[in-house]
């Protein structure tokens, strides 16, 4: 699995050109890309800046030799590259393991071409077959948004810590609540519908925005677009 996800990382580095501003994922796949991306600025010297999703990216890439700016401070993104949790048929997505959905959305929503990075596991047919969808949500609403949730035939549950007692704190100081959908029959809907629930800060449903999706397989890269 983990020679799958640095071939496709290898593969996304065949987008980048000199001075571009690159939106930098989330992820352990993406860490590969930031890795290569890093090695191939120092290399050949390029003048690339790149705008992290994620206080992991962002580390990742003063680890890595990375400039980085700020989202506000570029005129425009270039490509974003990213991981994701399912891919549907259409190149609609799940993102949101990490917790790092809404600033990945912002940036990739932004890019010229987004890119996305998955292994063939990560494949389905219809969006949430095997994942929940993470929703970001206020702290002080996340109850009364689960049980709102409720209506579109799903269950929501607060994301617990690992290591920290409680639930998870997103980037943002927010909670998640991971919504396992009984199913999603149109993505972009389910994703609008989700976010004018008040209180929902972002979800985890990315429809229409990736540009291409380079699947990791044992026989190589496969390049899906849209
Ligand atoms: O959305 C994400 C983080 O919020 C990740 O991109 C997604 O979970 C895929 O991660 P990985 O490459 O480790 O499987």
């Amino acid at each position: 699995m983990e020679e799958l996800k640095k071939t496709v990382a290898m593969e996304a580095l065949s987008f980048v050109e000199d001075d571009m501003v690159i939106g930098l994922g989330t992820g352990s796949t993406t860490s590969y890309f930031l890795k290569f991306l890093g090695d191939r600025i120092r290399e050949e010297e390029l003048e690339i800046y790149g705008v992290p999703t994620s206080h992991q990216s962002r580390l990742l890439a003063l680890e890595y030799g990375i400039p980085i700016r700020a989202l506000d401070e570029v005129d425009a993104i270039d490509i974003a590259v990213d991981g994701a949790d399912e891919v549907d048929p259409n190149l609609n997505l799940i993102k949101g393991r990490g917790a790092a959905l809404t600033m990945e959305k912002i940036v990739e929503y932004r890019a010229g071409t987004f890119i996305v990075l998955v292994d063939e596991s990560k494949l389905v047919n219809r969006l949430g077959e095997k994942m929940p969808v993470p929703v970001e949500v206020i702290p002080a609403a996340w109850r009364a948004i689960a049980e709102e949730i409720e209506v579109f035939n799903a269950r929501a549950e607060l994301r617990m810590a690992k290591k920290k007692d409680g639930p998870v704190i997103t980037d943002n100081g927010n909670f998640i609540l991971d919504v396992k959908f009984e199913r999603i029959d149109d993505p972009l809907d389910m994703e609008i519908e989700l976010n004018t629930i008040p209180g929902v800060v972002e979800n985890g449903i990315f429809a229409d925005i990736a540009d291409i999706v380079l699947v990791g397989t044992p026989q190589g890269v496969k390049k899906l677009e849209r």
